[in-house]
């Protein structure tokens, strides 16, 4: 007999888009071995019938969870972003079904830096052009809009772990540091917030993008914008797709009005390595093209891989929820010879005042109570005597505005 919910080899643990072998060592030394690994994402119906027994799924930046499938998703307790954006998971969707999301918020953060740094130098050099002409036996040699970065503007668009991450960086190599973004940041080093969008596109030099996908940030690079960037400027996006009209960044390239580009995210990913890329963007030459590697670094999956097991697997075996994007956070103490009942429901009035009069009512005695509210939720983990667990649950289970109970022995 297991000591906690369910059996850990009932547990089924669905892993999609090639998650680091990390996660897989993590699981299964925590117990846990009922687990389906694919290197590729779903299609919607795909991932309905796939995730209908699933209680935990691992899923990167392809995969999106929506609506939909939550709703078919009847036995999942908690979700894990394998990276850090979560745009691709219907928050408020899993929040409703009482399903846990967490991410890994820093581990590819340098890796990400590095990339954006390291296109920032290439391009400003032309290197893809002349690396394409080398290929093709030419011989692109002259000075002709080559550039060293030191001096030039870096303007980065989304201060956030990333873009201050890379301008620590570019720093270092003499590049002057400039950002806009909506909340005022402590600027790092000789970085220098701008007050509107315009004004960092006009003096920069390299432009980056560095913004999650949101309602505000769709599409907010388009024509435009392109036209208010400086004649020659460098154009780097490794944030996600959706930012750019990638249409106005194409034509903005043809028409010369940028020496050149990097692009690692884009409006419609293949879903495998299989698939084929679509582009307008391909075969410019001077255009640094990326299949979504900007995390993709051995440290950072390996790192991201043991982070967000270890958090989906604490979730299971103890119930804390610290560090989920969606959820209220509990912190939990081991609860050693109690039952923990782990109650979601909606945060309305009269929820708790009826949990606790079950409790009194039946003898039920509460050696520890825990409870926090936020986004609509409630979250409160109960533990009680042993030979009440069961019981209590049951009860529990039918308080008016419960989303979800569980159990841990
Ligand atoms: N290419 C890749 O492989 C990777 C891409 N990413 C993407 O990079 C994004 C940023 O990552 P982090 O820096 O860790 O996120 P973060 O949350 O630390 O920073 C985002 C920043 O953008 C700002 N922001 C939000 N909306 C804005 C708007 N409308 N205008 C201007 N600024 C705005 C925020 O205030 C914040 O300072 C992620 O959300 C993800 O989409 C992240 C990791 C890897
Ligand atoms: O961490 C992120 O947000 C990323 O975009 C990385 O996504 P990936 O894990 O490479 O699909």
């Amino acid at each position: 007999m297991s000591n906690k919910s369910l059996e850990k080899s009932k547990i089924r643990i669905l892993l999609l888009e090639g998650v680091h072998q990390s996660a897989l060592d993590t699981f299964e030394a925590a117990g846990y071995s009922n687990i389906e690994y694919l290197s590729g994402s779903l299609s919607e119906d795909a991932l309905i019938e796939k995730i209908r027994d699933a209680h935990f799924v691992g899923i990167r930046s392809r995969t999106q969870l929506t609506r939909k499938v939550f709703e078919a998703a009847e036995k999942l307790v908690a979700v894990g972003c394998f990276c850090i954006g979560t745009n691709q998971v219907d928050l408020d969707a899993a929040t409703e079904t009482g399903v846990v999301v967490f991410n890994a918020p820093y581990s590819n953060t340098r890796s990400v830096a590095e990339l954006v740094l390291a296109e920032a130098i290439l391009l400003l050099r032309r290197i893809p052009e002349r690396n394409a002409s080398c290929h093709n036996g030419g011989w692109l040699k002259n000075a002709k809009n080559s550039f060293e970065v030191r001096g030039k503007v870096l303007g980065i668009i989304g201060y956030g772990n990333i873009g201050t991450q890379f301008g620590i960086l570019a720093e270092g190599l003499g590049m002057k540091v400039k950002f806009y973004d909506v909340v005022t940041k402590l600027p790092l080093g000789n970085a220098e917030q701008v007050a509107s969008l315009p004004e960092l596109l006009q003096v920069s030099d390299v432009v980056s993008l560095h913004v999650p996908e949101t309602a505000a940030t769709k599409w907010m690079i388009g024509a435009e914008q392109f036209a208010h960037m400086k004649q020659n400027a460098i154009f780097i996006n490794a944030s996600r797709g959706t930012v750019v009209d990638i249409d106005a960044l194409a034509e903005a390239l043809d028409r010369d009005r940028l020496l050149g580009a990097a692009v690692d995210v884009f409006p419609v990913e293949p879903r495998t390595n299989d698939d084929e890329f679509k582009s307008p963007l391909r075969g410019l030459d001077n255009v640094i093209l990326t299949p979504h590697i900007g995390g993709s670094t051995v440290e950072a999956q390996r790192n991201i891989g043991i982070e967000v097991a270890d958090k989906l697997i604490t979730f299971s075996d103890n119930g804390t929820s610290i560090s989920a994007v969606n959820f209220p956070e509990v912190a939990l103490p081991a609860h050693p010879g109690k039952h923990r009942i782990l109650h979601i429901h909606h945060n309305v009035p009269g929820v708790m005042s009826e949990i606790n009069h079950i409790f009194s009512e039946n003898n039920i005695n509460i050696s520890g109570q825990y409870l926090q509210t936020s986004n609509n939720v409630g979250y409160v983990v109960i533990d009680v005597d042993q030979d009440c667990g069961p019981k209590a649950l049951q009860m529990i289970r039918d308080v008016k505005g419960t989303i979800k109970a569980r159990i841990l022995f």
